[in-house]
């Protein structure tokens, strides 16, 4: 696993919004996965500022949903769709059609998540798939001891985590959906280049339980371990309890500039 450690949100969102336009240079259709949050707005802003500069051409990207609010009605402004339309397809120019995602409103959620699964391979699998992280560890909706291997399904939200979403809900936690759908902690697992994003000391201990702690569905983000390419990028705060931040800043002080991450 690679860290990097910069000195704030809008250093990370550039360093990731780059990575991005990179791939895209090299695959002008990639898929991305993209997530939600507070923490990926930089890289949006970021992306966003190269497309108005002409320095990055999103037309043929193609985007992809990591988890969803389950019951809202579509087009609800808190659904994850919305959010990612207003957020990132807008913004870039994407049109709605490369843009893949479970029904979160869907009668038979089950099917909805298989659906997906199968959307997502026919797609050729993801290529960079872009994370958050939760205080507790999650990635996408995967609370704490969801299974290293799991596919997309529909999961409780903790109330922790319905308290750290209450913000897009009024602030009252009681509104913010109980049941969601995500991708499993194996389908993300499958995209070719994980980047985690962290920023703020709220987040520097599920940081250092990712990186340095042991690999256990306790902190699904922990599985980042296990893939060949993942990458986590951490400001200056959520790295304040990386015991190796040393290492990693001297890792990639030295790593050659076209290299990127
Ligand atoms: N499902 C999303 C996650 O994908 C995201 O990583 C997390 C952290 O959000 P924030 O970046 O606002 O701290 O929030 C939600 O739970």
């Amino acid at each position: 696993m690679e860290v990097v450690i910069v000195e704030d949100a809008a250093a990370g969102g550039a360093l990731v919004a780059e990575a991005v336009a990179r791939l895209l240079a090299r695959r002008p259709d990639a898929l991305i996965g993209v997530a939600t949050g507070s923490t990926p707005l930089p890289v949006y802003e970021a992306l966003a500022a190269m497309a108005r500069r002409g320095e990055a051409d999103f037309s043929r990207a193609r985007i992809a949903q990591l988890d969803e609010y389950a019951g809202l009605p579509p087009g609800h402004p808190e659904c994850y769709r919305s959010v990612l339309a207003r957020q990132v397809l807008e913004p870039l120019g994407i049109p709605a059609d490369s843009f893949l995602g479970p029904d979160g409103s869907a009668d038979d959620p089950a099917a909805a998540c298989a659906a997906y699964e199968r959307a997502l391979a026919a797609a050729g699998g993801v290529d960079l798939q872009l994370l958050g992280i939760g205080t507790d560890g999650h990635i996408g909706f995967n609370e704490p001891c969801s299974s290293l291997s799991s596919r997309t399904r529909l999961k409780t939200l903790t109330e922790r985590t319905r308290a750290d979403n209450a913000r897009f809900f009024g602030g009252d936690p009681g509104r913010v959906p109980r049941h969601v759908l995500t991708q499993g902690v194996g389908t993300i697992l499958d995209a070719r280049h994980l980047v985690l994003l962290a920023t703020g000391e709220a987040k520097a201990q599920a940081v250092a339980a990712t990186v340095e702690g042991p690999l256990t569905a306790r902190c699904p983000s922990s599985a980042l371990q296990l893939h060949p390419h993942a990458t986590v990028v951490a400001d200056e705060a959520a790295a304040s309890r990386l015991e190796l931040a040393a290492y990693f800043r001297s890792a990639f002080a030295a790593k050659p500039a076209w290299q990127g991450i």
